[in-house]
């Protein structure tokens, strides 16, 4: 067992995140902080500050954020890195993960996902609930893959790409960075193009 984990965030997302902390067993206790006053408490877990607080824990915590939007999680994890924070990964105990699959820092893999052999995850990463994997996909930094999602074989994310709710991606796809592909959508062309797709087969939504 660890020092204490603080997860920053305890809304849903930061909620599943200190669930799955919890089955993990690594961590003497839990603790929260939260831009919200009036969240004290949460699961049972204190709530002892604000995010901007951080700095004086990141000496003796572990600390993890548990913030759904890719854009504020990633300038929060880099500023935690300038910082020299210990920054964990997380995998719920029933995910399965394959041979040679590489997870980096910052990462949560969440309930029932499958991340199949010779596939990396970036640093920041969410591998939602029930999310498929499969072989020798790059995953870039601060990739949201939501519940059901599913990427066949040797599949590229780029960074800061979230792809919604049960959305398809076929085998030998590429996604450029900083994307939005949208609940249920098939992808089975690359996406070069930042912006949101939608639909079966997945098309630029016009802005
Ligand atoms: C545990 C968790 O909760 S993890 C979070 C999971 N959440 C998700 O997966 C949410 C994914 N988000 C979506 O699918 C959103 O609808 C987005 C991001 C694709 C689009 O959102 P917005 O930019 O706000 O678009 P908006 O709602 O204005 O819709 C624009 C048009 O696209 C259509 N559209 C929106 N989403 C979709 C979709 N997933 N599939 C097909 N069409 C869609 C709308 O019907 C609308 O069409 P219209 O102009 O003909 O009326």
């Amino acid at each position: 067992m660890g020092k204490n984990l603080l997860i920053i965030g305890a809304s849903g997302h930061g909620k599943v995140v200190a669930d799955i902390a919890l089955k993990m067993g690594r961590w003497e206790s839990i603790s929260f902080l939260d831009d919200n006053e009036n969240i004290l408490q949460v699961m049972g877990l204190e709530v002892i500050g604000k995010s901007s607080d951080v700095h004086q824990y990141v000496k003796d915590n572990d600390v993890f954020i548990g913030i759904g939007n890719n854009a504020v999680r990633k300038r929060i994890h880099t500023d935690l890195e300038s910082k020299h924070a210990s920054i964990p990964t997380l995998v719920h105990p029933t995910a399965i993960i394959g041979e040679r699959v590489e997870i980096e820092p910052g990462t949560v893999v969440m309930a029932g996902a499958i991340i199949n052999c010779c596939t990396s995850i970036g640093k920041g990463c969410i591998i939602n609930t029930g999310a498929i994997v499969e072989h020798d996909n790059q995953v870039e930094d601060f990739v949201h893959l939501s519940p059901g999602v599913r990427l066949a074989g040797t599949v590229r994310v780029g960074e800061g790409t979230w792809l919604g709710i049960g959305s398809i991606v076929i085998n030998n796809i590429t996604i450029t960075s900083e994307s939005i592909i949208g609940a249920g959508a098939v992808v089975v062309r690359d996406i070069m193009m930042a912006g949101t797709y939608v639909g079966v087969p997945a098309k630029r939504l016009s802005s």
